[in-house]
């Protein structure tokens, strides 16, 4: 049965709860989904309750870009929601279109809202959007993370994401556009074929048959959420119990590694390549089901930035050197995401990785009790190609390398996966 506007709103006002937030920032793409949202919210609150802001993305890609960010601006105005257009000129032609604008969008949103003082920012992915994502992972063999789907919240930059309609179809807001008399520009995309989320869009229709309907599949990722997160505090009590961080490494007990579940294994280090190494996108399950073999069976292993090996019967996860080629900073500024370091006449200094041949350098390295892998990438002082100091390695008097790493750290950032 199609729900009723008031069906609608008491929906999407039990979503947020009793406290919504005092400023909501709305994207606004134009497209039917985020004009119904733009509309809905105007509406589900008291008065006065959540004040409402609009930004419009223009990416520059398509001709009409301009034209319905302005469109999208007058909807807004019209429902008395302050309105701005965000344009985005980055394309450099490299890598995939759709994930590169995709990735741009949601930082230009962010930091707008940021700089606004908006803490949350409501876009409008449906149950239908949840469905395809779904579909589109099992094609990719996706595990219980991946199938877990868009997150209804997530934190991005400082700002919270929230999906409101996430449980509500596209065709119940749809008809509630058509009620309200609200016009909607259409996204040519949609159309097109040679989009994985659009042939999945496709597919939902032959499934209609096997009970696999939007509202199953967002069902199964609200299912596969909930496990999710019980892996990751899984995880995260196992990181507790089996390792420790030492001088920016992470350091696991292999006799723990070994009896842990193989999904908690695969998590735990995935979450210590992700902080010690820093990379953008999490290494793939294959690579990290080899390491995990490899650390196994004692073998040194490198990846996503990172370089394992073991010393006196542990396991270090330490950053790789060769990763920190270009790493050079002035004394105080933060270096390689993790570590300031300061000291005494820092002119003329940069930081820079203290490597082979620094190490050579210092005659107490070996009381550190540090491997020379943990070693090698550690924060060193240089000038003019001369060594000034290795904080990590016992070597120059007065200057400190200080852990300045931001975000939950290791191992709580397990537990927001
Ligand atoms: N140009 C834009 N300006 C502002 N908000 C946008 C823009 N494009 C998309 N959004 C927001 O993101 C929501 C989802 O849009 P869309 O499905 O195109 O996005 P996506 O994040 O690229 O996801 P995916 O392609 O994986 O579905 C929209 O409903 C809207 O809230």
């Amino acid at each position: 049965m199609t729900p009723s506007d008031d069906d609608i709103l008491a929906l999407v006002r039990g979503w947020f709860g009793p406290v919504p937030p005092a400023k909501l920032a709305i994207a606004l793409s134009g497209g039917g989904d985020s004009v119904a949202l733009l509309h809905i919210l105007t509406r589900a609150f008291a008065p006065g309750q959540v004040q409402l802001f609009a930004a419009t993305v223009d990416h520059g890609l398509r001709a009409e870009a301009a034209q319905e960010a302005e469109q999208a601006g007058q909807q807004a105005a019209a429902l008395g929601v302050a309105h701005t257009v965000l344009r985005w000129r980055g394309w450099q032609g490299r890598g995939n279109l759709q994930d590169v604008a995709r990735s741009a969008r949601y930082d230009l949103l962010c930091d707008w809202a940021q700089a606004q003082g908006i803490g949350a920012l409501a876009v409008a992915h449906t149950a239908d959007d949840q469905a395809e994502t779904l579909l589109m992972r099992l094609g990719r063999a996706a595990g219980v993370a991946g199938l877990s789907g868009i997150p209804a919240r997530r934190l991005r930059g400082g700002v919270m994401i929230l999906r409101p309609l996430l449980d509500i179809g596209r065709a119940d807001l749809r008809a509630y556009l058509r009620r309200n008399g609200l016009s909607w520009a259409e996204d040519p995309s949609n159309q097109d074929l040679r989009y994985t989320r659009v042939r999945a869009r496709a597919a939902m229709a032959d499934l209609a048959p096997l009970d696999v309907t939007p509202a199953a599949l967002a069902s199964v990722a609200r299912n596969m959420a909930r496990a999710d997160e019980a892996l990751g505090w899984a995880a995260f009590e196992a990181a507790r119990h089996a390792s420790r961080v030492v001088a920016g490494c992470v350091v696991l007990a292999p006799r723990a590694l070994r009896l842990m579940p193989e999904e908690i294994a695969r998590r735990l280090l995935l979450g210590a390549l992700g902080w010690v190494g820093g990379g953008a996108y999490p290494p793939r399950r294959r690579p990290l089901a080899a390491l995990l073999e490899d650390l196994h069976q004692g073998r040194p292993a490198t990846l996503a930035g990172c370089r394992v090996v073991h010393h006196r019967d542990e396991i270090w996860i330490c950053r790789e050197v060769k990763a920190l080629h270009d790493a050079r900073v002035a004394p105080g500024a933060l270096w390689d995401r993790r570590w300031r370091v300061t000291g005494p006449q820092p002119k003329g200094c940069e930081i820079a990785a203290l490597g082979a041949a620094g190490l050579a350098q210092c005659p107490d390295r070996a009381e550190t009790g540090l491997p020379r892998a943990a070693l090698e990438p550690s924060p060193a002082v240089w000038r003019g190609g001369a060594l000034i100091a290795a904080p990590l390695a016992g070597w120059g008097a007065g200057w400190r390398a200080e852990s300045a790493a931001e975000g939950p750290g290791f191992p709580a950032g397990l537990l927001s996966h």
